[in-house]
């Protein structure tokens, strides 16, 4: 009874604050701070957007651009108490860019790698900048080069360069990389798990071709990687990563341990793995990349233990294999999907199988980029199925386009929001249509093009995730009659959890394809 009488004061009481509230923040603040971003309207004080965001963050950044007259002028959402800017353009995003000292990433990964089982002492260690002498201990005992002094974390951004820009350690890398994705694409490579059946002859085989494709690119970035000593430590590495991955936008949003313990327990036994590959001499795991074999170096001298090592390099190993299997499903599956596409890439593919010799790897690869059908579906393929966020920390008060950006709040460029634009890429941009990039293959380096982001984030695996797929669709087709396995409807993108790099099918979701050798 006491409880029905309260309600009423309750409301009378709380009724004006909130209106109050309300009017402040989205009619007067507004019109007295016509400089800062606008704030989409959201009834509940500090939770403002979080559930909607979690929900569907792309939706919900849709919806405040047309509230506020499409006009991609940035604007701000509320997560948690905290502002959110959100870019939506590509001038204001290019302008970001140019702005690192201002608009910074660091906060975000060195929550990141606290989360990814860094020790304190370790992240505080790789976030110190050397002094003189320790630079010139390091210079003597031949450590990476650091002319600038940086702290690890910058100095493994340029390590991740060295390795993965276009240049001699690069090729060496492709040539292992690409060798083994050849090699896994054998007919005798594919495990009997992925088969669901074969004629007698063994000539044709229905396949799983998620499967496929995630075991010849899981297998060829492991191993070209960290080498064999990490299947003799765990031959099931792959297969934790991969569960670990369907649901890894748990561990990104921290959903408690309770909701979210078959991601921990796969990502825990990942990481074991990792530490115990770690606590391995280094002469067994001598067949690792040399990216590898230097960021553990330099982790050592800067005094971390194998364990953060390890943790790190997990962190790494996710944005090795988290994307570019995704990529090239969706590219796979666009192709099988739509039978003119296919007889198009057959016929620019398949030539280069045809000679009586195997073609090496780099010879198949040097082909398969001047193919103007495949690169305007690899184009196309990885516009419609980016899901990526950038986030960046505002440091000092600073302007981006016409708007000023506050210190201490967080700033997103939701890729998705570009790569939709149908100014740039023209009508119905949620559909796949290779004539996009065909008539157009200029749009590749428009501004809204970003799948692999920019600025200091720049992806700096973009030429060999290129390399790989590109390399694995080339000998799908070229070496293979790939058709669909009976009526089957196009699998559907998850779109209900969230998703911060290439979105993956829904679980369960396939093409089961008949492969046939030619
Ligand atoms: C289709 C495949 C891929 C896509 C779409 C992709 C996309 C991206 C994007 C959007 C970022 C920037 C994230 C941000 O700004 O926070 C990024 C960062 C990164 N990517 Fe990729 N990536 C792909 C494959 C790869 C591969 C194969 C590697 C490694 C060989 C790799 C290594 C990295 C690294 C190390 C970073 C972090 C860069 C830094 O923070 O300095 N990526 N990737």
């Amino acid at each position: 009874m006491g409880t029905i009488d309260s309600f009423p004061a309750i409301i009378f009481t709380f009724a004006p604050l909130w209106v109050t509230w309300w009017l402040w923040r989205f009619v007067i603040s507004p019109t007295l701070y016509p400089s800062r971003p606008k704030i989409l309207p959201y009834y509940i004080p500090w939770l403002g957007h979080v559930l909607p965001f979690i929900r569907d963050n792309n939706r919900l950044i849709t919806r405040a651009r047309l509230y506020f007259g499409n006009t991609r002028e940035p604007f701000a959402l509320v997560l948690g108490g905290q502002y959110v800017y959100i870019l939506t353009s590509s001038k204001d995003v290019t302008t970001c860019f140019q702005n690192p000292k201002d608009l910074t990433f660091d906060a975000y990964i060195e929550d990141m790698q606290l989360r990814f089982g860094g020790s304190q002492p370790a992240v505080k260690a790789i976030w110190t900048v050397p002094s003189p002498e320790d630079l010139e201990k390091r210079k003597n005992e031949g450590g990476y080069p650091n002319p600038h002094g940086r702290h690890l974390v910058h100095l493994s951004e340029t390590i991740f360069k060295a390795q993965l820009h276009p240049g001699a350690r690069l090729n060496k890398l492709s040539i292992t990389f690409l060798g083994i994705i050849h090699d896994r694409m054998n007919w005798g490579s594919t495990p009997d798990s992925l088969i669901r059946g074969r004629n007698q002859t063994d000539t044709e085989r229905i396949v799983s071709l998620k499967g496929l494709i995630q075991h010849a690119l899981l297998y060829a970035a492991t191993m070209s990687f960290f080498g064999q000593a990490i299947f003799r430590v765990d031959p099931k590495i792959m297969d934790y990563f991969a569960a670990f991955d369907e649901d890894s936008w748990q561990f990104t949003y921290q959903v408690p341990e309770f909701f979210s313990r078959k991601m921990i327990i796969a990502k825990r036994r990942a990481q074991r793995v990792f530490d115990e590959y770690f606590n391995l001499p280094q002469s067994e795991r001598a067949d690792s990349c040399w990216m590898v074999q230097t960021l553990e170096k330099e982790m050592l001298a800067a005094g971390t233990k194998s364990k953060d090592i390890s943790a790190y390099l997990m962190m790494f190993y996710w944005v090795l294999n988290g994307n570019a299997w995704k990529a090239t499903f969706w590219l796979a599956s666009h192709i099988i999907f739509n039978s003119e596409l296919n007889t198009l890439i057959e016929d620019e593919v398949r030539p280069l199988f045809l000679g009586s010799a195997e073609p090496s790897p780099e010879e198949v690869m040097g082909c398969l980029n001047n193919m103007p059908v495949l690169s305007a579906a690899y184009n196309e393929a990885l516009r419609i199925c980016t899901s990526s966020i950038t986030v960046r920390d505002v440091l000092k008060d600073c302007t981006v386009g016409r708007v000023s950006l506050q210190k201490g709040s967080r700033l997103l460029i939701p890729y998705k929001q570009m790569l939709l634009d149908e100014h740039v890429f023209g009508s119905d941009p949620e559909s796949f249509q290779v004539g996009r990039f065909l008539e157009k293959p200029e749009l590749a380096k428009d501004p809204s093009s970003r799948s692999f982001g920019g600025g200091i984030t720049y992806c700096p695996g973009r030429f060999l995730a290129q390399k790989e797929i590109l390399t694995l669709i080339g000998i799908l087709f070229g070496r293979y009659e790939i058709r669909l396995h009976g009526g089957q409807h196009f699998p559907r993108m998850e779109m209900k959890k969230p998703c911060l790099g290439i979105v993956g099918p829904v679980e369960g979701e396939d093409f089961i394809v008949q492969m046939k050798r030619i």
